[in-house]
Order: C-alpha cells, then sequence, then structure tokens
C-alpha cells in the first residue's frame, strides 16, 4: 500500500496528462480508499503494525514503510553512528530541481533521534538546528549520517549531515540535535492515555527494546520484496 501510494504522489507530480484524464484519476483513488474509511483506529491508539520496543513505526512520515510521503528512510550502522542513503525526488522538492530545506530538516531530525537511540538513549526534540551550506541535488544518491556529540541528565545531542554518495567529503548540509527524555510528569500526560492495537500501554518511547543497531531488525533493515 505505501509504495503504491509512494508511485501515485510521484505521479501526481510528474503528469503529462489532460484535465480529463486527472479527473479520472482522482476519482479512481477515491474508489479505491473509501472502503478503508469505514472503520479506522483512534488516534490514541497505535497500529497493529507498530512496534514501539523494536523501534517500528508503520506511518512514521520518514522511516514507515506504509506512509505515502516516507522514502521510507532505512538506517545502517556507521561505526558508533548511523548513516542512511536516500535519493529523493519530485515530491521533495523545494527550489527547482533542489530538495526543500523543509525536507532537509524532517530527515535530519529523525536521523540525528536514531542517533541517540543507539547508543540507548532516547529523547523528544528540543532543538534542531540546520546550517543549509549548498542545496541538495534531487535524483542523486546521497548519504546522511549521524552520531552523538555529548550526554548530560535526560539531554543528548546528537549531530549529523547530508552529502552526496558521490562526493561524501563536500557537506551539503550540517545538522544538530538536543533530545530531552521528557520527565515522568511529562510523559505520563503526552503518552498516558496511548495504547498498542492490543490494549497495552507505552510510554512513548521508541526503540528500547535495544542498545544498538540490529541490522536484524524490520525497523532498520529492508523488508522482502512486496508480492506482485
Ligand atoms: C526509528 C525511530 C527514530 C526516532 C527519532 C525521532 C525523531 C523525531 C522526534 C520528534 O519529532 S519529537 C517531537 C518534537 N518535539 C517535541 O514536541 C518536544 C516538545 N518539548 C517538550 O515536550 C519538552 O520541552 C521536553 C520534553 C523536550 C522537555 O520537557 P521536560 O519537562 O521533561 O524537561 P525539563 O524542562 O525538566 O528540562 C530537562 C533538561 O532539558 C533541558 N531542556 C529542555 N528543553 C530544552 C530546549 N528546548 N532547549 C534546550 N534545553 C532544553 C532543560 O534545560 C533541562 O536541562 P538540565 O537537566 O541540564 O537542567
Amino acid at each position: 500500500m505505501g509504495d503504491a501510494l509512494r508511485a501515485a504522489l510521484t505521479a501526481a507530480a510528474t503528469a503529462v496528462a489532460s484535465p480529463a484524464e486527472l479527473r479520472k484519476a482522482a476519482a479512481a483513488i477515491r474508489d479505491a480508499i473509501e472502503p478503508l474509511t469505514e472503520e479506522v483506529r483512534s488516534p490514541a491508539t497505535l497500529s497493529p503494525l507498530d512496534d514501539m520496543g523494536r523501534g517500528i513505526r508503520m506511518f512514521n512520515p520518514v522511516v514507515g514503510p506504509g506512509n505515502g510521503f516516507a522514502l521510507p528512510l532505512r538506517f545502517e550502522p556507521d561505526g558508533d553512528g548511523v548513516l542512511a542513503r536516500a535519493t529523493l525526488g519530485p515530491v521533495h522538492e523545494g527550489p527547482p530541481t533542489f530538495v526543500h530545506g523543509g525536507v532537509s530538516a524532517l530527515l535530519m531530525d529523525q536521523i540525528l533521534g536514531q542517533g541517540a537511540i543507539v547508543t540507548g538513549r532516547w529523547g523528544m526534540t528540543a532543538e534542531l538546528t540546520l546550517r543549509y551550506r549548498r542545496p541538495v541535488p534531487l535524483h542523486t544518491p546521497l548519504l546522511l549520517t549521524s552520531r552523538m556529540a555529548g550526554a548530560a541528565g535526560r539531554r543528548t545531542t546528537v549531530t549529523g549531515a547530508i552529502t552526496t554518495e558521490a562526493e561524501p567529503e563536500v557537506v551539503l548540509v550540517e545538522a544538530m540535535g538536543l533530545f530531552v527524555s521528557p520527565s515522568e510528569a511529562k510523559t505520563a500526560s503526552y503518552f498516558g492515555t496511548v495504547r498498542t492495537a492490543s490494549g497495552g500501554e507505552t510510554d512513548g518511547r521508541l526503540g528500547h527494546a535495544r542498545q544498538d543497531v540490529d541490522a536484524a531488525s524490520p525497523a532498520l533493515a529492508p523488508g522482502p520484496a512486496p508480492a506482485e
């Protein structure tokens, strides 16, 4: 489903089609999703496909395979940090032929957070700073990297960068994130009513079931090719 949604977004952004063809496609899309809107989960109930402990969020806008806007990004071990490979397309465009700066921030927020998680720490983004040194090209294999730069109490600082795969020494975007693990009171007020699909409680914390990047984890490794 996520792959079909991604294909639909790309087609919508690139199609050279008449208004009549676009209206026909739009009607077909509405017909296809109509049965899916009859019964939906409540906002505070996780998808049955989610597994917070293993870091799996199926509809996360960066790493969720089921989210049509997500690439989805996959993380790989990179020394004591993480990296991800990505090639962005028309759905992520800001200035013509270049990546939207907000999309770069979205991707870096996630990979910086993951850089904290692989050290056994977790937090919500309290600060995110990006320095856009050069425009990030579309349709070009990119490398996104992050590693923990410091930790004190509930605060974790992580730094990272976006480069092309071809020229990893040329930094296009530098990023720094401060992640703060919320106090018990804040955790209860934010996530106290959230339930897993089977009715279990969750503290909102991602990836606490493991301390290291686990290449065998479904959240980190590409899944099997979808059946046709
Ligand atoms: C595959 C999985 C990958 C996962 C990656 C996920 C990436 C995406 C993550 C997100 O999108 S999170 C959503 C966006 N972030 C938020 O909505 C957070 C909003 N902010 C808050 O809810 C609170 O400000 C926060 C939980 C961050 C802190 O609240 P607390 O009440 O727990 O913290 P407190 O005020 O007691 O401060 C704790 C420490 O953090 C420091 N701190 C808190 N907020 C700060 C801030 N904004 N800037 C700098 N320092 C900050 C604070 O000074 C203090 O430092 P010390 O311990 O040294 O005294």
